[in-house]
This record gives structure tokens, C-alpha cells and sequence, in this order.
């Protein structure tokens, strides 16, 4: 096997947390000083046309709509200012959350890497190019659960702006071509259930959906 084949090839999954003030409050967080990181491995992306498996470890599973950055060539502490053109692209994402795990995680001090990372925990569109999101600070994202909306946020509320997180990453983790970065969630995150249909789009540019199915 050639280990640098896989070696150069960035695909890692990093998520931001507690980046939307009113998702903290409603999760009981204080305002963060610095973004709160976290990894999902690349084995949970699922794209349209697949469900979301709901794990029979999991008994309070949440979604967590959110707008991704792609990253369009390495870099290595991005200044600011130069953010902006480390962007390939776009995806909208769900930040599945097995809840449960989460609190149990917390309590114990212990990482959220299964609670953020199992099979079909991040549901992606496709790569959306920067055209078709043309102020990508100011753009509407919601979620729908079986036609309800409970979704329905803005980028412009971000505590750490787009091009502050991708600095922030990058004098953390060497960015690489491909690598994806979660900006957070806006409020309104809840439960999914078996058999429920649920819906996330990027104002009224962009949608996709997908069914929640039980493991089998
Ligand atoms: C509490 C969380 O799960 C943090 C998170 O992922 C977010 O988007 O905020
Ligand atoms: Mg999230």
C-alpha cells in the first residue's frame, strides 16, 4: 500500500461549536472566547439518496444544520486577511449529534468523537461553488423536520466569522485541499426519529433531504 497517497490527501471533517450565541444559550454554554473544535471522521459523511442511520447506541439524536467551508488549497496559519481565498467551495451539512453521548462525554470529561462521529452523522450536499454563495457571512440556512421548520438561522450570527475560524484552524491543523470546516449551528436544534423525513437548505438557493432509518 503507499502510504503517502492517503498521507497527502486532506479530507478531515472540523467542526466548530457553540459558534451562534443563541445555540449556546439554549444549550445552557456560556459565550466562547476562542472557537470550540472538534473532528468527524470522513466514514460519516452520507450524501442525498441515503438515509440517516439512526445507531442503536443512540437514544437522543440531534440535528445541527450548518454551512461548510471547503478548502481549496493547503495552507498553514492563514492570516485573516488572506482567509477568504483558502475557499473552494461550499456544502450545506447536518452536524448529527447523538445528545445523549454528548452529556454523557461532558459529565465524564471525555472527547465527543462518537458523539459527533458515527455512520451517517455528517449528511452533505454537494460541493455548492463560491458563485452561488455570494456573501457567505449573511446567508440563510434552515432545517425542517417532516415539513416543520425548527431551523431557521443566518450566518451573519457566527461569533467567530468565516475567515477568523479558517485562521483559527489552520494555526491548529495544517488545512488541506478538500478538508471541510462546520461554522456551527444556529438555534432550534432537537430530536429525529425513525421514519422521519428531514430537510435542510440554504435559503431558498439550495435543499436536500433525507429519511432517518433504524440500524439494522
Ligand atoms: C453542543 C454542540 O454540539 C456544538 C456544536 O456542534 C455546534 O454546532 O454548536
Ligand atoms: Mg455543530
Amino acid at each position: 500500500m503507499d502510504v503517502s497517497k492517503f498521507v497527502s490527501l486532506g479530507r478531515k471533517i472540523i467542526g466548530v461549536g457553540r459558534n451562534y450565541k443563541a445555540h449556546a444559550a439554549e444549550m445552557g454554554y456560556s459565550h466562547p472566547t476562542d472557537p470550540v473544535l472538534f473532528l468527524k471522521p470522513t466514514s460519516s459523511y452520507v450524501t442525498q439518496g441515503n438515509p440517516i442511520i439512526y445507531p442503536k447506541l443512540c437514544s437522543n439524536l440531534h440535528h445541527e444544520v450548518e454551512l461548510g467551508i471547503v478548502i481549496g488549497r493547503k495552507g498553514k496559519n492563514i492570516p485573516i486577511h488572506d482567509a477568504l481565498s483558502f475557499i473552494g467551495g461550499y456544502v450545506l451539512a447536518i452536524d448529527m449529534t447523538a445528545r445523549d453521548l454528548q452529556s454523557a462525554a461532558k459529565t465524564k470529561g471525555n472527547p465527543w468523537s462518537i458523539a459527533k462521529g458515527m455512520d451517517t452523522f455528517c449528511p452533505v450536499s454537494p460541493v455548492l461553488s463560491v458563485a452561488v454563495i455570494p456573501e457567505p457571512q449573511n446567508t440563510a440556512i434552515w432545517l425542517k423536520v417532516n415539513d416543520k421548520l425548527v431551523q431557521n438561522g443566518c450566518t451573519k450570527d457566527m461569533i467567530f466569522p468565516i475567515p477568523d475560524i479558517i485562521s483559527y484552524v489552520s494555526a491548529r491543523f495544517t488545512l488541506e485541499e478538500h478538508d471541510v470546516i462546520l461554522t456551527g449551528t444556529p438555534e432550534g436544534v432537537g430530536p429525529v426519529e425513525i421514519g422521519q423525513k428531514i430537510t435542510a437548505g440554504i435559503g431558498d438557493t439550495f435543499e436536500m433531504g433525507f429519511e432517518v432509518v433504524e440500524e439494522k
